[in-house]
């Protein structure tokens, strides 16, 4: 092979790498209010990943979500999301950060007031989707995948936990997000209802081709469904090497 030839596939190997990478900090801090929470953040995650994020309570896993989402500045370093620059995001760029982005919070958030399929049109709306018709069509794919369209009409205060848990993951998806970002998605359910919300958190992800990162406290869940786990210890970012690393998509043929 010529050298300008091994040149050329080094640098399409290098774009792949790239454009596989969802998530790149280096040399990252997060600040809380000028408080120093987590230094020296450089860590990667691909776009078919399952990534757990675990540290003690108060360690800094929701501000580093927050950091991702657009909530919370990058206090230093280097970082990109969904191929949008951290420490050049401006505010006016952070809805459409988010139109890339599922984010599936513990305590659901949907809006009460409103009907299930209400909720997912103003979600919709309020990310640019302005043709009704598409939008009811989206509707309806996202509660069929997660089981729930025949809920369509009902509001939250209807529904048990783990139903509203799963109408915040159909929410996620409406924009096909690149990734998921999980806080303590299990943190207001039963095991039982958990050990569902995870199987069809993982069963979506691959449907839709989006990588996950997932905040928990919950290690029966990491065990049970293993992935890569990182850990916020002593106000830094760690890569946990002890656990399993293999697919949980073809570990469970999902
Ligand atoms: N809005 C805020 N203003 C000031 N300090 C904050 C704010 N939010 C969080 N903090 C502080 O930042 C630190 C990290 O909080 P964070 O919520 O990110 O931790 P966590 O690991 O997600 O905790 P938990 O597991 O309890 O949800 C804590 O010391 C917390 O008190």
């Amino acid at each position: 092979m010529l050298l300008s030839e091994l040149d050329n596939l080094f640098a399409i190997l290098q774009k792949r790498r790239r454009v596989e990478q969802i998530i790149r900090i280096q040399n990252g801090k997060i600040f809380q209010n000028n408080n120093l929470i987590i230094r020296d953040i450089n860590f990667e995650i691909k776009g078919d990943e399952l990534v757990y994020l675990i540290g003690k309570t108060g360690s800094g896993k929701s501000s580093l979500l927050k950091v991702l989402y657009g909530e919370l500045p990058l206090g230093e370093g280097s970082g990109e999301v969904v191929g949008f620059d951290l420490p050049s995001l401006k505010k006016k760029q952070i809805p459409l950060l988010r139109r890339k982005l599922g984010i599936v919070f513990q305590d659901f958030q949907l809006l009460t007031d409103r009907t299930v399929g209400e909720n997912l049109l103003f979600v919709m709306g309020a990310t640019g989707w302005s043709d009704k018709r598409l939008m009811e069509k989206r509707a309806t794919e996202v509660l069929q995948l997660v089981g729930l369209e025949t809920k369509i009409n009902v509001k939250p205060h209807a529904l048990s936990g783990g139903e509203q848990q799963r109408i915040s993951i159909a929410r996620s998806l409406l924009n096909k997000p690149e990734l998921i970002l999980a806080d303590e998605p299990t943190g207001n359910l039963d095991p039982e209802t958990s050990e569902e919300i995870m199987q069809l958190l993982i069963a979506v992800a691959k449907e839709e081709k989006s990588a996950v990162f997932m905040a928990t406290h919950d290690m029966t869940i990491v065990e049970k469904f293993p992935g890569r786990v990182v850990r916020v210890e002593d106000g830094q970012l760690k890569e946990i090497n002890t656990l399993n690393r293999f697919n949980p998509f073809e570990t469970f043929g999902i």
